[in-house]
């Protein structure tokens, strides 16, 4: 039986590629659970609600937090994110491994209420390069690209609270670098 921690949270900053590596890593290996968030924050074209996220309205957000059905949650450039609880405390009961894509505000509070779980960095080959991807991507007015490179100079200056740190030069590398860590292959 493993001795590795069976939920893995991955962070990084905004545009550094976090959701690009998740997708190829589970192409890689389809049997990977993700967690998929809560948010207020409007789709981006293509989209979906369950897939992506759960997109919610911001009553709907209050009561999932007035219900305690968050594992974590946080504000983030405007918008509220968080982990639904049951759906992760199922996988983890079940033996399975889980992975969360969250910002270093979520990471910190995993860190308090599971101590157990492996904190993974994802860090940009460069903060050039993590400016290019962000504006790159398109999806984000420039008033919100400044919002969230203000939030990722907070994010790399957090990078020794965790325990592992990954740069994402090559999605496929990281990806795999990533499955490794999970115990997965
Ligand atoms: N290794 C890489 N090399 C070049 N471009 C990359 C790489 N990884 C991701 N990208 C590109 O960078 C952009 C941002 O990637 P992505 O949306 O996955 O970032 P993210 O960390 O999930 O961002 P956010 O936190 O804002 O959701 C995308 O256009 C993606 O195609
Ligand atoms: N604390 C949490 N952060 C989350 C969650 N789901 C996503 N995120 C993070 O929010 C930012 C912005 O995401 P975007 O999709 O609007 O670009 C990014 O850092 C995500 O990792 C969550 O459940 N909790």
């Amino acid at each position: 039986m493993s001795e590795r921690p069976r939920l893995t949270v991955l962070s990084g900053p905004s545009g550094v590629g976090k959701s690009t590596v998740v997708a190829h890593l589970r192409k890689e290996y389809p049997e990977a659970w993700l967690s998929v968030s809560a948010t207020t924050r409007k789709p981006r074209p293509g989209e979906r609600h369950g897939v992506h996220y759960f997109f919610a309205t911001d009553e709907e957000m209050d009561k999932l937090i007035a219900n305690g059905e968050l594992l974590e949650w946080a504000e983030f450039a405007g918008n509220r994110y968080g982990t639904p609880r049951a759906a992760v405390l199922e996988r983890l009961e079940a033996g399975e491994p889980v992975l969360l894509e969250i910002d270093l505000q979520g990471a910190r509070q995993v860190r308090e209420s599971m101590p157990e779980a492996q904190l993974v960095f994802l860090a940009p080959p460069s903060w050039e390069e993590l400016v290019r991807r962000l504006t790159g991507r398109g999806t984000e007015p420039p008033e919100v690209i400044e919002r969230r490179l203000r939030a990722a100079k907070v994010e790399l200056a957090a990078e020794p609270e965790f325990d592992v740190t990954l740069v994402n030069t090559s999605v496929k590398d990281v990806a795999r670098e990533l499955l490794a860590l999970m115990d997965v292959v």
